[in-house]
């Protein structure tokens, strides 16, 4: 299994909080895959953001593309299964915030939804030798969580190479997502080092044209 294809993911957290449901449905329209859904709890990150009910909101307003919930929420599990009665496709959680990582992949599967481990830039990938098989998604971060529009740290770089490997040897279709600082710049050695899920918030979200950033972003992952 190598890697599959590309997947656009905007991070809704660049766009207009006043227009949500318009702003996610353009995007889309201009040739995005998913739309990202940043979820903050002023706990285990220094900022608060939306919840289930938003994500209802929108999945009422139309949007039917999958929604790709990244949860930086301590603790996490109480949760989950909101956000799966919301219209989640794919949740995803940070094993800092998760007593028992194990157990939250299996809830996340009970409630109809896939599964992501996201690793923070400084968090090791150890746990992933025993849970790699179970997952859907690893979300690699190439900023530390909590805020849009920071600069991509490079490192993450090696990390995704280390994933992709794991991913390969095994031969498990699970994608490889990496999420923060993002650009049509930088897209094309993320995706060299073997990520196929791209999130990107303020790249696409500040961009005059949806269309032309994404479609500079497809051209440069090649
Ligand atoms: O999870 C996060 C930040 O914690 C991200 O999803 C950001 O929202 C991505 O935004 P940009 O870095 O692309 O502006
Ligand atoms: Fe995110």
């Amino acid at each position: 299994m190598s890697k599959q294809s590309p997947i656009i993911a905007p991070s809704i957290l660049a766009a207009d909080f006043a227009r949500l449901g318009e702003d996610t449905a353009a995007a889309l329209a201009a040739g995005a895959d998913w739309v990202h859904f940043d979820v903050m709890d002023n706990h285990y990150v220094p900022n608060l953001t939306m919840g289930p009910m938003a994500l209802s909101a929108l999945r009422k307003y139309g949007i039917a593309a999958p929604i790709d919930v990244h949860l930086m929420v301590k603790p996490v599990d109480r949760i989950v299964p909101d956000f799966a009665k919301a219209g989640a496709t794919l949740v995803s959680f940070h094993p800092e915030a998760s007593e028992h990582v194990d157990r939250t992949i299996g809830l996340i599967k009970d409630s109809g939804c896939q599964a992501g481990l996201v690793f923070n830039p400084a968090t090791s990938l150890d746990c992933l030798d025993y849970v790699l098989d179970k997952l859907d998604l690893v979300l690699i971060m190439s900023v530390n969580p909590g805020f849009g529009g920071q600069k991509f740290i490079p490192m993450a770089l090696e990390k995704l190479r280390r994933v992709r490997r794991m991913i390969d040897e095994r031969g498990l279709p699970v994608r490889l997502e990496v999420d923060g600082g993002v650009t049509a710049e930088n897209i094309g050695a993320i995706a060299a080092a073997g990520a196929d899920t791209f999130v990107a918030g303020s790249a696409i979200f500040h961009a005059k044209d949806y269309r032309a950033e994404i479609a500079a972003m497809r051209a440069a992952i090649g």
